[in-house]
């Protein structure tokens, strides 16, 4: 399959896509810098009073449940519909799902309520969603999923489902991609997932196909993760680095891709 990552990373320089970002405390700073650093425009808001307004402005709706509560479930729901009225691409982090019976239930309300685009989410927490237990220590996946689990996942809720770790997992139900990029000190980061997310979400801005949208996503945060380590002593570095190399990302860079279709 033939991707036109660079001609892509250009076009979300080019529109600056308005990237709405419902992200947790923990993360919300890096994820706003690691989506100005690929060329796109971030907001994070979780008000109820305004999810809705700029939900449906958004070229893109991130919903990331890590610090939710009842005031951000709330929130979620509305944002998510107003998307889906509006036709904005909607993408799901289901952050420690199968960690409480709160993010479990959250997350299968949202898919219930709301037409999800992209699921994505740690082995642990994707495995949760497909049924299988006790793979979640909190936000850390205790476990590696694989593709059939990607696939399972795409057809129940009708999305497409990107499962990350040491290898990453992703299908819409019919078409599959294994990506091996990264570094595994991307552990050390907290919010590593949720930053790739924001990556993610800018690419599905500007491309509809969500499959190759993902992979573009995993491949560009990943591959800049890989340069960003060789110029680190640790994970604070690792970080400052991670958001350089994304924003100085050259056509050149994508030759690193480590990428594998099922069709
Ligand atoms: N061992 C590894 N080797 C290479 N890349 C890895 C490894 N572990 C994770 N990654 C990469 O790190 C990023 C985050 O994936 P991970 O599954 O750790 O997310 P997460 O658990 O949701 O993180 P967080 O909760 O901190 O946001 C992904 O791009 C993934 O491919
Ligand atoms: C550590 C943590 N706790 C809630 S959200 C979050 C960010 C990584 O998922
Ligand atoms: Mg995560």
């Amino acid at each position: 399959m033939m991707i036109n990552y660079w001609e892509d990373l250009q076009r979300i320089r080019s529109k600056r896509p308005l990237i709405h970002h419902l992200m947790n405390y923990v993360v919300m700073n890096d994820a706003a810098n690691v989506t100005l650093a690929v060329g796109a425009s971030p907001i994070m808001a979780h008000a109820r009073e305004e999810v809705e307004e700029l939900a449906a402005k958004a070229d893109a709706l991130y919903i990331n449940i890590g610090t939710l509560d009842d005031r951000w479930i709330e929130s979620f729901l509305l944002a998510g519909k107003a998307a889906n009225k509006n036709n904005v691409p909607v993408l799901l982090d289901p952050v420690g799902a199968g960690a409480t019976r709160l993010r479990t239930e959250t997350v299968l309300r949202i898919l219930n309520e709301v037409e999800v685009s992209v699921l994505k989410g740690n082995g642990g927490e994707m495995m949760t969603l497909a049924g299988v237990v006790g793979m979640i220590k909190g936000v850390d996946s205790l476990g590696e999923a694989n593709l059939e689990i990607a696939e399972r996942l795409a057809r129940e809720y009708g999305v497409t489902a990107v499962i990350t770790g040491p290898r990453d997992y992703v299908s819409d139900g019919k078409r599959g991609a294994i990506v091996s990029n990264g570094t595994p000190m991307l552990q050390y980061i907290t919010g590593s997932g949720c930053m790739v997310g924001s990556v993610i979400a800018s690419f599905m801005a500007i491309n509809k196909d969500l499959l190759i949208a993902s992979v573009e996503g995993l491949v560009t945060f990943e591959i800049a993760a890989e340069k960003a380590e060789k110029k680190s002593s640790g994970p604070a570095s690792l970080k400052v680095n991670l958001i350089d190399e994304l924003y100085n990302m050259k056509s050149s860079d994508y030759e690193l891709a480590k990428i594998e279709f099922k069709e």
